[in-house]
């Protein structure tokens, strides 16, 4: 097979893109291509792979002309991908398909829109919703976790220090009641006014250095536990670096840096 191929990342969280505009590329994506494509010795190595496909191509009626088709780095699906669509977004005005400075990007979990701010991307992630507490367990501790909806699932446990989650290496512990399609886990640390440290583990993924979503759950969760009613902005750091989001009582708006190192074509042989 011959494609041609992107790569990019926002705060680290890295992602291989596959042009396929008219959609002709969907049938040769199953989960073992994608993951072999992701892995970081018998592959390109990624934390995802996302198809840009025209809406129209797959017979979507939306204001938008670009899907972004987010797969995690096993091949499983995601509604959504905070960096991802960030980093899709870079790509797209690099390659002029679209004018900006702003414009709509549809996803599984709906239209997002997508602004260049500085050197940055911002996007605003639309609704959330908050659920229920229950476990995590990672490193022979337990937490109390936050069910927060960002478009996909997050659990978001406060500790003491990022470190306590230990090496990630396993998939921590959660409940599988509340979370039966897996879940995102963010295990937060406060640092200061309206600025945490976060690490994540993330379905499909594994321990990533970034996560979109996942910072907005952690920023929706803190948020809530400062009793913060107005919007406000908060600042994530994660191993990859800083996000901003910004938490309203409706939605929350992600901002950071989004940025594509390489590309070509490639022949896979895998
Ligand atoms: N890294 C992403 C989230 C990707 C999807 C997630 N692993 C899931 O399965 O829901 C982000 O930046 O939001």
């Amino acid at each position: 097979m011959e494609f041609t191929w992107f790569k990019g990342h926002g705060t680290e969280n890295d992602f291989v893109l596959l042009p396929d505009h008219d959609g002709t590329l969907h049938g040769d994506l199953d989960p073992a291509f994608v993951a072999a494509l992701c892995d970081r010795r018998r592959g390109i190595g990624a934390d995802g792979v996302m198809r840009v496909v025209r809406c129209t191509a797959l017979g979507h009626n939306s204001p938008a002309e670009w899907f972004m088709d987010y797969r995690n780095a096993d091949g499983s699906l995601s509604q959504m991908c905070g960096n991802g669509i960030r980093v899709f977004a870079r790509h797209l005005l690099e390659q002029g398909l679209v004018e900006g400075p702003e414009f709509p990007i549809d996803t599984r979990d709906g239209l997002k829109f997508l602004s260049v701010v500085g050197d940055e991307i911002a996007v605003d992630m639309g609704a959330f919703t908050t659920g229920t507490h229950s476990k995590v367990s990672a490193a022979g501790q337990t937490w109390e976790a936050l069910e927060v909806h960002t478009g996909n699932p997050h659990a978001v446990a406060f500790v003491d220090r990022v470190h306590d989650a230990g090496t990630l290496l396993e998939q921590p512990a959660f409940s599988e009641s509340v979370y039966p399609e897996g879940v995102n886990i963010e295990f937060v640390e406060r640092r200061g006014t309206h600025h945490v440290a976060m690490r994540v583990h993330e379905r499909g993924s594994g321990e990533t250095r970034s996560c979109g979503t996942g910072a907005c759950a952690a920023a929706i969760a803190t948020a809530r536990a400062d009793g913060a009613h107005d919007p406000t902005e908060y600042r994530v750091d994660v191993p990859g670096g800083t996000l901003h989001v910004t938490v309203e009582p409706e939605r929350t708006v992600l901002r950071g840096p989004a940025v594509i190192v390489a590309g070509g074509t490639m022949e896979w042989r895998g």
